[in-house]
């Protein structure tokens, strides 16, 4: 395949294309990016790497480290993790309150705001310093020691980040949060910070496309079984109550961020990141979802 040629022409596509949305300003630093960049890269096997335009150059990751957290924790507590968060997609907003008092307080799943938190809380329960073993996961998994929070994005996330401070503290009143609100926030509020490309993203995520072991090195990170639940739930869960539009236009497993990034994985072939900051309604990447259906059209390839 000659993926190449294939990104270049999803490229030259992509920039006829009429962009309607909008770029996330609830966190004020996020409206601060240029609309324009767009970027796109492609790994699939020892040093092949293929992408085009911003695909280098970081961005703010924010939700896709939702999957970053969530595999970490499932190192920590296996299938008791179950007991804190449930497995089913909420077809509703990432940042919704609104399921958790019926369901006494157990987040839909971890790719939500709210099974986040829950995430967040257990790994600042477990861990001595977890923004550092956070950093030092995602450092590993990329065999990039540069990558780094973003303090400033952090800050002005915290500063309005009223709906994450009500979700923590209705699910401490609920008896699902174990820890101070506090060091939870500030855990969650930089995790979500994290700076990283396309090629960063793509680098990261070939663990999920291949069986949980680093491509470069062959060092196993995860079980093949954890594997196979982050990606049912990337693939169910991945992008809010745009799960089904996802997986019926693209077909990967994925997730995405407010950030405008998009990641997903074909198992046992590549990994894809793209990011594009202008979001659709549902706080999804306009452009990224668009240019990852033009690339299983295009390659006749997907899960299905
Ligand atoms: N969907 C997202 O990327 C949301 C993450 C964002 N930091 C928030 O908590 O609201």
């Amino acid at each position: 395949m000659d993926y190449q040629k294939i990104l270049d022409s999803i490229n030259e596509e992509m920039s006829y294309r009429d962009v309607t949305g909008q770029v996330a300003s609830y966190i004020p630093e996020l409206a601060k990016v240029n609309p324009k960049k767009f970027g796109m890269h492609l790994y699939c096997g020892q040093n092949q790497h293929y992408g085009f335009g911003d695909h280098e150059e970081n961005f703010s990751v924010q939700s896709i480290t939702k999957v970053f957290t969530l595999a970490m924790t499932m190192k920590i507590m296996g299938e008791d993790l179950w007991k804190r968060v449930d497995v089913e997609p909420s077809g509703n907003p990432f940042n919704s309150l609104t399921q958790l008092e019926q369901e006494s307080g157990i987040p839909r799943n971890p790719f939500i705001n709210a099974g986040a938190l829950v995430i967040s809380d257990i790994l600042v329960d477990h861990l001595d310093d977890p923004k550092a073993e956070l950093l030092a996961f995602v450092r590993k998994i990329t065999g990039d020691d540069e990558i780094q929070y973003d303090g400033t994005i952090a800050a002005s996330e915290k500063s309005t980040g009223y709906r994450n401070i009500a979700l923590v503290n209705y699910m401490k009143a609920l008896g699902n949060i174990k820890c101070d609100v506090e060091p939870i926030l500030d855990f969650y509020f930089h995790q979500c910070s994290l700076a990283m490309s396309c090629k960063d993203l793509a680098k990261a995520f070939m663990i999920f496309a291949n069986k949980g072991n680093i491509l470069e090195t062959g060092e196993n990170i995860l079980k093949p079984e954890s594997v196979k639940r982050i990606n049912a739930l990337m693939q169910t869960c991945g992008f809010y109550d745009e799960a089904g539009e996802f997986s019926f236009e693209v077909g990967l497993p994925g997730k995405s961020g407010v950030g405008g990034g998009i990641v997903a994985i074909h198992p046992d072939n590549y990994s894809v990141a793209v990011w594009s900051p202008i979001l659709n309604p549902k706080g999804n990447s306009e452009l990224g979802m668009k240019a990852l259906e033009r690339l299983t059209t295009l390659t006749g390839v997907s899960v299905f």
